[in-house]
């Protein structure tokens, strides 16, 4: 899985750590902890370079006061993730995140499906981007690896691009997951020949991130669940630990 030379012509590579699955396990008890906020802290202290948060129109893990919060303590940079909506820019407006990552988004969806449409709404994609960025917060599409999106992300006039990995990510095969691989190799290629930056994420983990770091140009991955999930269990024994010291002392 690991190419050795493919890193060495492009600055290193950036982690932006997406934090909303320790909102989601807030939000099971709907109390106070664990706080996205201190994660942010912590998250930073092991090296992440900005911090991503999905505020999704349900408000099932992130909440508005999150990202209040955040935009004061992140001291890397915040990504904020949302659908194109009027709430949504509104919020952005507000709030003004280091760039906004916008994604399509459906109520009954488990995790973000597929890619934003960015060519099919053309017209409503560029005046978001109007907006935004004249208040000087760039944009970034996360878009599928194709062609017509590309190009389309491109005319909008945003600065970025999010390749969606979630089918390199699920692919159940080798042959599939190179298959994948190629075509996210191969938008890479004609996003960074229309000047857009590059980022990536969805589905990755420490078992299929490697390939994904070495595509030439690529500037940031966004990882969530597969980190939070690492941490939970890296994390128990010493949780454990400090309970039974106290029930003890
Ligand atoms: C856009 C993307 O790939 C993920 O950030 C995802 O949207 C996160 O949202 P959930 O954490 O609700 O899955
Ligand atoms: N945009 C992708 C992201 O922020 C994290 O996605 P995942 O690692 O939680 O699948």
């Amino acid at each position: 899985m690991t190419n050795p030379d493919s890193k060495a012509s492009h600055p290193p590579i950036t982690l932006g750590v997406n934090i909303d699955h320790i909102a989601t396990i807030r939000q099971a008890r709907r109390t106070t902890e664990p706080d996205p906020v201190a994660a942010a802290v912590f998250a930073e202290l092991g090296g992440a370079d900005g911090i991503t948060v999905h505020l999704r129109e349900d408000r099932r893990h992130i909440q508005d006061r999150d990202v209040r919060i955040l935009r004061e303590t992140v001291q890397t940079h915040l990504n904020l993730e949302m659908a194109p909506t009027a709430e949504m820019i509104a919020i952005a407006l507000e709030i003004k995140p280091d760039y906004v990552t916008v994604v399509p988004e459906k109520r009954e969806e488990v995790t973000t499906e597929g890619g934003l449409d960015v060519a099919g709404d053309f017209s409503r994609m560029t005046q978001l981007v109007e907006k935004l960025q004249g208040a000087g917060i760039p944009v970034s599409w996360f878009i599928d690896p194709e062609e017509t999106q590309i190009k389309a992300a491109a005319e909008t006039g945003a600065q970025l691009i999010e390749l969606h990995t979630g089918r390199y990510a699920e692919a159940k095969t080798e042959a599939t997951r190179k298959e994948e691989l190629a075509h996210l190799t191969q938008a890479s290629d004609r996003a960074l020949s229309l000047g857009l930056r590059l980022n990536a994420g969805h589905g990755l983990t420490y078992q299929n991130v490697y390939p994904i770091a070495c595509i030439p140009g690529m500037e940031e991955l966004n990882i969530g669940h597969s980190i939070i999930s690492r941490a939970v269990l890296v994390g128990l024994e010493r949780a454990v630990r400090e309970m039974k010291d106290i029930i003890r002392s």
